[in-house]
This record gives structure tokens, C-alpha cells and sequence, in this order.
């Protein structure tokens, strides 16, 4: 048993008192499972996790990192997406290549508007388990376990599909596996043919003179990403919610070299408003290993309780390890948004502020499908650039629930999803998604916005 870890302070090794990959395990836990009708063959599993080898490497976790600390010094942008839940039945290479594609088109469209680079993190390669409001759902007289990502159980409707089986956690590391490989795949390909923006069908002022100049800088210069990406050098990181922390213990491993533990099940992980209890185990966990952290910031977090959760999770304030995800909803964020990031600006710590408009947005339909209104999605973006303008923040990225299909999950854009278009394509395994062109338009719309936001004059510390 590991009692205690190193821990680089002033870069020497210091001792991150009591944390072990497993001590969340002595703290109260929320929306992991403990129901599972087997513990041994859970645990067998967990023991067989852990004996895998690394999704990846602390390397890349490193310079992603390094990535985001420019994000945090506003010298670059932030855009994180993809499935709200990956699923068993939706894994395909085409869905895979067909988000990648997409985050690469809209990271090209956002890198224009400001000229800064846009660092780029899917929700992909282990976004399976989901946190969820009631633990069980009800239809007409039967009531079973709710739904609760596809690494834990089964979405059809019957006692045998949502009884928590272990064996799924090991198919969703393989999946995780195998679409990172994919992933690789794709970047080597070429960069280019991803992001090729001749072959964007969007109808906005920006799409011809972004075509314009990157034509004009791939015949000068060949492809500018490419020059810095290559077979080992991914420049594309994965992400999911760190809801399971057996799983992320498993995966949890010591880099010999820096005595440092990263989690290798994804380059970075978040948080979740759930999940967020600065005396739970998630919090607990999180603290001792060196990945980039996201934290969800909603409605109900107070400034006091954000800055002892940045205590705890970064206290050497290393740049680049914490990203703050507001989640607010349109008609909250205007109200809630400021107390935060006026408490993160005085007291200095470098933190990257993004937006996740999604899962404040969202209601059920007439007709009963989750959904979620383009207007309100793009509404509480342009309140977030504009608080953080006004508060002398930079409005560091864009978390999205998003996929490079043709869903009708969310209602609205330029492809007008009606409330009857609901039923056509909804595909999601929880909450409903941006599909390609809402997506890929949401991004022209926010990279016209910064391009008219003016810096507030300098504030008060
Ligand atoms: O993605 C976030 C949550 O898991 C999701 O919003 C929960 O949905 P529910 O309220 O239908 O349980
Ligand atoms: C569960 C999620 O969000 P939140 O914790 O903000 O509700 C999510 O992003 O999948």
C-alpha cells in the first residue's frame, strides 16, 4: 500500500500529505455506484484495470498543461468538446473522425477571430459515465435504476440492461483505447484534410476570408500546423468527467523520473458540479495527481468556496492546471458570473476561465425530448466574453456538448431543428448535443463576437 506521494514544490520533492491514488476512498463519494451485484468481479476488474497499460503519457499531459497555461496569460483559447455520454453503439471511426474534424474546423474558425492559437481537448476516448438527477427512472407502473453511461449499465429499459455490470468497464477502456489510436490516425493523416475549410458548407461573412487566408498560407508556408505535429507529437488532447474514481485510481501511475503521479486515463479531467464537495472524495482525488483539472463552476458556488477549491487543487498556482467551466444558464450568468471571476482576478492565482453553455440551458420539450435552445447556448457565451471583458478576464474557452453527426438534439441555428424535428435524429445517451453545422456556426458567431469586444480599462486589484 502506497502511503504517501512526491510531490514537486519549488521543484524539489516535497510530500502531498496523505494522498495515496486510493485515500478518496476514506471520504463520503457521490454518483458512484454501489450497487454492483458482484463487489469481487468488480474488484477483479479494477485489479485488471490497473495492470493495463497507460491511455497516456505524462509527456503529453505535460505539454498540454504548458498549453493551457498560455490560455490562462490569454495568449491562446481553449475548446473542449464533444459527447455528452460516448457510447458502445455510436462508436464508429467516421463518428470519430467526423467530431475530430469538426473541433479542427472550429479551432481554425476561433484562431482567426483572434489571431491566437486555440488549444483543442475532446470529450472523447472515456467520457462514459454520467452523473444523474434521480437514480432511478420511472414508465408507467415500472420503476428501474436510471441510466448511467454506458461504462456502468445499459440503456434499454429492463432490470437485466441497468443492473451495473463490471465487465462494461474494461469494454469502455478498449473503446477508449482504440479511439485514441484512431485519433493518432487521423492527426497523421494530415491536419489539413480535417480542416480543409473548402469544404465547409456554412453560409457567414467570416467563412470566405478565413478560406481566403489560410489558401494563402498553406501556398506559401505548406500546412502551418503541420509543422509542429507529427507521428509522436499529438497536437489534440482527451478529456472526460473523473465520475468513476476506481477507474481513475487504476489508471492513476507514478512517473518514476519526476516522482510525480498522473492519471493516464485521459490528459485532462474534470470535476463535475455534482461532484464538487471540497470534503468528498472526488475533490480528494483530484488534488494529487498533476494533470490539468476542470472544475464546474454553476449557479450555486460562492466566491469564497471557488478560492478554497483552487487551495486545494492547485495550491502551488501552477499555471495551466486549473481551468474554471462556468455553467450557469443565459439567464444566470449575468448575475452569477462576476462575484467569481472578480474574486479569481484579485487574488491572482492563474486559473483559465471557460464557458460551458450547455448544461445550464436545458429543458424538456413539449413532445418530451431533453433539448436545448441555440439562442440561449449563444446567449450565455456573449454574457461570459462580456463579464470577462468588463472584469479584465480573459474569456479563455468553450466547453461543448457537440457531434460531428447530423443530430437533431438541440433546437434552433441556421438548420432551423423545430420541436417536431426532435424525434428525426436523437441519437444522444443523455443530453442533447450540438450537431456539425450548429456547432461549426456557433463558432463563427463567438469568433465575430471577440472580434468586437474591447478590453475594460484596467481594474482594482
Ligand atoms: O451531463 C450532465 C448530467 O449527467 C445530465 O445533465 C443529467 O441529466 P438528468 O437530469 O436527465 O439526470
Ligand atoms: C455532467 C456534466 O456537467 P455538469 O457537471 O456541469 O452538470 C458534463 O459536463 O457531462
Amino acid at each position: 500500500m502506497i502511503s504517501s506521494s512526491p510531490h514537486l514544490e519549488n521543484g524539489s520533492p516535497v510530500m502531498n500529505r496523505n494522498w495515496t491514488p486510493g485515500s478518496w476512498r476514506n471520504m463520503p463519494v457521490k454518483h458512484i455506484p454501489a450497487d454492483y451485484p458482484d463487489p469481487q468481479a468488480l474488484a477483479r476488474v479494477e485489479r485488471e484495470l490497473a495492470h493495463l497499460p497507460a491511455l497516456v503519457s505524462a509527456e503529453e499531459t505535460r505539454r498540454l498543461r504548458a498549453a493551457l497555461g498560455q490560455v490562462a496569460e490569454g495568449k491562446a483559447f481553449l475548446l473542449q468538446g464533444g459527447d455528452c455520454a460516448e457510447s458502445f453503439q455510436e462508436f464508429t471511426p467516421g463518428n470519430v473522425r467526423d467530431t475530430l474534424r469538426l473541433l479542427l474546423q472550429m479551432a481554425v474558425v476561433l484562431t482567426f477571430a483572434k489571431g491566437r492559437p486555440v488549444v483543442k481537448i475532446g470529450r472523447i476516448a472515456g467520457q462514459f459515465a454520467k452523473p444523474r438527477s434521480s437514480p432511478v427512472e420511472t414508465r408507467g407502473a415500472i420503476t428501474l435504476p436510471a441510466y448511467r453511461g454506458d461504462n456502468i449499465n445499459g440503456m434499454g429499459f429492463t432490470p437485466q440492461e441497468r443492473t451495473p455490470n463490471p465487465e462494461r468497464l474494461l469494454k469502455a477502456h478498449q473503446q477508449s483505447s482504440a479511439t485514441l489510436e484512431l485519433v493518432r490516425a487521423f492527426a497523421r493523416e494530415g491536419y489539413e484534410a480535417l480542416s480543409d475549410p473548402r469544404h465547409w458548407k456554412i453560409d457567414h461573412p467570416l467563412a470566405a476570408p478565413i478560406q481566403d487566408s489560410l489558401g494563402f498560407m498553406r501556398s506559401l508556408l505548406g500546412n502551418p500546423e503541420e509543422q509542429h505535429t507529427g507521428l509522436d507529437r499529438l497536437d489534440f488532447y482527451t478529456s472526460h468527467e473523473a465520475l468513476l474514481l476506481n477507474v481513475e485510481e487504476a489508471l492513476t501511475r507514478l512517473e518514476p523520473a519526476t516522482g510525480e503521479w498522473y492519471d493516464t486515463s485521459a490528459h485532462m479531467l474534470w470535476i463535475g458540479e455534482r461532484t464538487r464537495q471540497l470534503d468528498g472524495g472526488h475533490v480528494e482525488f483530484m488534488r494529487g495527481i498533476q494533470n490539468p483539472i476542470g472544475l464546474k463552476c454553476g449557479p450555486g458556488m460562492d466566491p469564497d468556496e471557488l478560492l478554497r477549491l483552487m487551495d486545494v487543487l492547485n495550491p502551488q498556482a501552477v499555471p495551466g492546471k486549473l481551468v474554471l467551466i462556468g455553467r450557469f444558464g443565459a439567464d444566470k450568468a449575468a448575475e452569477r458570473l462576476p462575484r467569481l471571476m472578480a474574486a479569481t482576478r484579485r487574488d491572482g492565482r492563474p486559473v483559465v476561465w471557460s464557458i460551458d453553455p450547455m448544461h445550464g440551458n436545458t429543458h424538456t420539450a413539449a413532445n418530451g425530448y431533453k433539448t436545448r435552445p441555440f439562442e440561449r447556448i449563444l446567449s450565455e457565451v456573449r454574457t461570459f466574453t462580456q463579464v470577462a471583458t468588463a472584469e479584465g478576464v480573459h474569456p479563455g474557452g468553450l466547453h461543448l456538448e457537440m457531434t460531428g453527426q447530423d443530430v437533431t438534439e438541440c433546437l434552433g441555428g441556421a438548420c432551423a431543428v423545430s420541436e417536431a424535428d426532435l424525434s428525426r435524429r436523437y441519437l444522444t445517451h443523455c443530453d442533447p448535443r450540438l450537431n456539425a453545422d450548429q456547432a461549426l456556426q456557433l463558432a463563427f458567431l463567438v469568433a465575430e463576437h471577440l472580434q468586437t469586444l474591447r478590453p475594460a480599462p484596467a481594474q482594482a486589484a
